[in-house]
């Protein structure tokens, strides 16, 4: 095939960069210069060989610690297949190249695609048989860290990109070396190497425990814990983890941790490799036509720096730094690879996490470039992310180291990893976590964290709950949990002090793992026992409250019994005055019509008017007393009012509506309208019992009327006489002048003691005068005799007013006092009973009390009266024709007071 000349190449900068720099005009020079500094040089290896190291490479890559690292290594092109495993040793290329590039060992350096600009740029050009059209075509990709050429030795990489990610691990920082590239690009060779030419992992660990030898130290105050695992995809199905220390299971991951891993304590150099080595030997691989032992999983591996056993000082300047170093498998394609049914599988499943990984870290570039885009959480769709993935979000630093292969072959693998990783170069951290990740130790701290939480909660809610908790804590006894950290603490110290290898080492390590969770289960179970001692405290407190409610419930109780006591025990003085009353009470009224007799009259009844005061002074006497009783039990709710105010008002009313007890005694006394007579309030302001007993008082009036005129006391009003009109007379039937009696000394008397007076005279001496009124003189008939006998009631109060009123002066006060300005209704029904029989009452507001006015008056017995409108319920027609539309509300007020008077009178009588 013949050659042609090239064409003017294009070429694209893909990382326009902080320089400008020149564009490589043509295609790298098949025979360059060797002053030329680009492209590929020859290889100096015997300089590489003998040379000292470079002088600043790991302090010169720190002052990029803020930013992304992403290093290049550009595998050789032609490897001799390693026979037994190994690679061609620098000795032998040297004998081979004779001093020449492995590039340009065969003279191939022609057919190279990728070719190293200078220390932190390549050019990538198609080869020809790749483009369509002729014009060529490169790339160049600029803002490496580092570009490690083909011929570069595993040392010089190690200085450059391991080196100062170990020394910040020593100093207590964490970070990742994460390796990326196509299968069969070095990746694995870069990071383990090999016995003889060891990769970044064993030259770590050789620093590190060097560095803990050089302490000279007996007890050495730093500790290294390895553990190693690999996510691979079973029959490229799900993604799995498998633990590579000795003895390890499969896992599973957690959050961003892996449950169950296991820590490998490495006191030593040999130890360590020890672990590597083991775990190398247990992780997947296979061979494909690309690669005779590619990796078929995510191989990870963690070093712990653990200083819990340090002076104290420095103990939280490195606790818990982990440096982690992934080796990831390439991204093939199967066209090269080969690969069919398992191995294409795991294919998938390792592009995909590759592809993963580097969605990660777009999103996290694009989101640092435009934070209004949101991170996207790539990371959820692999193990491998997820476990990396405060790495991927830029809390922690990151290092990447891309391999490549520089043949023509590898144009489009080699293009495709640098198009997509070139730009993670940009990614910053700002906020750079140096929190540790380590699985166990976050576990030690999510515990004491959620210790914290809860005293927090507790002090949110209860102090005493709080405090409870730190003295049942305190009082916990033999303090196991102190127990067993203590000895979880010395048996570290030991093993510390005291290394041992292999097996011995793992099994104090269980050991002290199984100790640690026990102490932490008795920590755990120390809180729960203070909370509930905390717990028991509080209900015990509420139990105690509760019981002094139940006392304080029972003294109430007791008192209203007393009070029940009290009130029954006044109830029966009642009942003692009620049958006191009674044994005055004459025979009961007989309830057959009355006979048509006349009326006896005040000659006729043949007795002396003596008894009968003496009677009514009886009577009134028990009136106050019961109306002091009654004082006595209702003092709280009763009105207060005196005589002079009852008469004050009285005078305001127009003598209407005021006193219950007065005007019933007055309208009693009056004798007229009695089926209309009324008290405002009679039964509904007094209290019912006063009712009954003034009632009983009426009652045994009329009786004791009826005994005295018994056969000769005509009752009721069918057989009424004919209607007399009469004038006050004296014995001798001479007329009397009206109000000649002494009215100065009603005035200052008290007028309800009058009306009481007179009433009682009235009743009792109804054989004088039936029908009483104290403003107009009745005419009384005479009975037999028909002796008309005027009996003035103001005269006939008069005459025994000088008596009672001496006797017991308060009488009238007392029953006017009794007057609770309280309605009190007996029942509903009663209530309409009688606000039915009140409507057809006429009330005797339209009357009066003091008219002077003379009146023609029915001479019927009071009480004789009282008993017919109870029982008829019929109404003065008479009456009713002269209060025609004269009711007023107070009078019907009073119709009500007498209706339910009236109801009790009729009780009582049947009684
Ligand atoms: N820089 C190098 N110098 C000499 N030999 C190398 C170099 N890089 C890689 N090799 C050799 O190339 C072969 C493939 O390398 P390696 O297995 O490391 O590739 P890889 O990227 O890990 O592949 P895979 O992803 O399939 O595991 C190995 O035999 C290795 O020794």
């Amino acid at each position: 095939m013949e050659h042609q000349s090239p064409c003017p190449p294009t070429t694209v900068r893909r990382n326009p960069h902080r320089k400008a720099r020149k564009t490589p005009s043509t295609l790298p020079p098949r025979d360059p210069p060797p002053s030329a500094p680009s492209t590929i040089a020859p290889f100096p290896i015997d300089e590489l060989l003998h040379a000292d190291p470079p002088p600043d490479p790991p302090h010169k890559s720190q002052s990029l610690s803020e930013k992304l690292n992403v290093f290049l290594r550009i595998r050789p092109l032609d490897i001799v297949p390693p026979k037994l495993g190994k690679n061609p040793s620098a000795a032998a290329l040297k004998k081979k190249g004779k001093g020449k590039s492995p590039n340009n060992l065969k003279g191939r350096n022609k057919n190279v695609c990728l070719v190293m600009n200078d220390s932190s740029s390549v050019t990538l050009s198609a080869p020809i048989s790749a483009l369509e059209s002729k014009r060529a075509k490169s790339e160049v990709y600029d803002g490496f860290s580092h570009v490690f050429p083909s011929d570069s030795i595993q040392k010089e990489v190690y200085e450059r990109v391991m080196d100062p990610l170990v020394e910040g691990f020593m100093d207590g920082k964490s970070a990742l070396l994460v390796a990326l590239g196509p299968t069969g690009s070095g990746k694995t060779h870069t990071m383990f190497g090999c016995p003889r030419d060891p990769g970044m992992v064993p030259r770590a660990l050789q620093k590190i425990f060097s560095h803990l030898n050089e302490s000279g130290d007996s007890h050495p105050s730093r500790s290294y814990y390895l553990s190693m695992f690999e996510i691979y995809s079973e029959w490229g199905k799900s993604e799995r983890i498998l633990d590579l220390s000795p003895n390890g299971v499969e896992l599973s991951l957690q959050q961003s941790s892996v449950k169950g891993l296991q820590e490998v304590m490495a006191c030593n150099l040999t130890q360590a490799e020890s672990l590597i080595a083991h775990g190398m030997l247990k992780r997947a691989t296979a061979a494909t036509n690309a690669n005779n032992q590619s990796s078929r999983s995510q191989c990870i591996i963690n070093i712990r720096n653990d200083l819990r056993n340090f002076d104290g000082k420095k103990e939280f300047l490195s606790s818990g730094a982990v440096l982690t170093i992934a080796d990831l498998a390439g991204a093939e394609k199967a066209r090269k690879t080969g690969n069919q049914g398992t191995r294409l599988l795991e294919s998938n499943f390792i592009n995909n996490t590759s592809m993963v990984f580097g969605l990660c870290l777009r999103s996290l570039l694009e989101h640092q470039k435009n934070p209004k885009k949101p991170l996207q959480k790539h990371f959820k769709n692999s193990l491998l992310t997820r476990y990396l993935r405060e790495y991927l979000e830029g809390k922690k630093r990151t290092t990447l180291i891309l391999t490549v292969k520089p043949g023509e072959d590898d144009y489009l693998d080699t293009s495709f990893l640098l198009r997509q990783a070139s730009p993670y170069m940009k990614i910053k951290y700002s906020n750079l976590e140096e929190l540790p990740n380590f699985p166990s130790l976050k576990r030690s701290t999510t515990h004491s964290g959620s210790e914290h939480l809860k005293r927090r909660k507790f002090n949110g809610s209860d102090t005493s709950l709080v405090n409870a908790v730190k003295n049942d804590n305190d009082e916990v006894d033999g303090n196991r949990a102190s127990e067993k950290e203590a000895k979880y603490e010395k048996l570290q110290q030991k093993a510390n002090a005291s290394p041992k290898s292999g097996r011995s080492a793992h099994m104090s390590m269980e050991r002290l793992e199984d100790l640690h969770t026990e102490a932490q289960r008795a920590r755990n179970e120390k809180i729960m026992l203070g909370f509930a001692k905390a717990l028991w405290n509080v209900l015990k407190e509420y139990k105690q409250k509760l019981t002094e409610s139940d006392k304080d419930a029972e003294k109430l109780r007791c008192a209203l019994r007393k009070e029940k006591a009290s009130v029954s025990k006044l109830e029966k003085e009642l009942e003692e005055l009620r049958s006191c009353c009674s044994c005055c009470k004459h025979p009961s009224i007989d309830d057959s019509p009355p006979k048509e007799e006349p009326l006896s009259g005040f000659s006729a009844m043949g007795s002396p008017m003596k008894p009968l005061v003496q009677e009514s002074t009886k009577c009134i006497d028990i009136v106050h007393e019961y109306n002091h009783i009654s004082m006595e039990y209702h003092s709280d709710t009763l009105e207060s009012r005196t005589s002079t105010d009852v008469s004050k008002e009285w005078a305001e009313h127009g003598g209407e509506g005021f006193g219950a007890n007065n005007i019933l005694l007055d309208e009693i006394s009056s004798g007229d309208n009695v089926g209309s007579f009324s008290s405002p309030m009679v039964l509904g302001t007094v209290h019912t019992e006063e009712n009954e007993m003034i009632a009983q008082m009426v009652d045994s009036f009329s009786n004791i009327k009826g005994d005295e005129e018994c056969g000769s006391f005509p009752f009721g009003g069918e057989c009424l006489p004919q209607q007399t009109e009469v004038k006050p007379t004296d014995q001798k039937g001479e007329n009397l002048p009206v109000n000649n009696h002494r009215v100065a000394d009603l005035e200052e008397t008290n007028i309800q003691g009058q009306h009481l007076v007179s009433t009682i005279a009235g009743l009792s001496g109804s054989e004088h005068s039936d029908n009483i009124d104290r403003s107009s003189p009745p005419t009384v008939n005479s009975g037999e005799n028909e002796k008309a006998v005027t009996c003035n009631t103001q005269n006939s109060s008069l005459s025994m007013d000088g008596e009672i009123m001496k006797r017991n002066p308060k009488v009238s006060s007392s029953i006017s006092k009794s007057h609770p300005s309280v309605v009190k209704h007996d029942g509903l029904a009663d209530e309409c009973k009688v606000r039915e029989t009140s409507a057809k009452i006429q009330s005797p507001a339209s009357k009066p009390p003091n008219s002077m006015k003379p009146r023609t008056r029915k001479l019927l017995p009071s009480s004789a009266m009282l008993l017919k409108e109870f029982n008829s319920l019929e109404i003065d027609a008479e009456n009713a024709k002269e209060n025609k539309g004269k009711s007023s509300t107070k009078g019907m007020e009073r119709s009500q007071g007498s209706i339910s008077l009236l109801r009790l009178l009729n009780s009582n009588v049947n009684r």
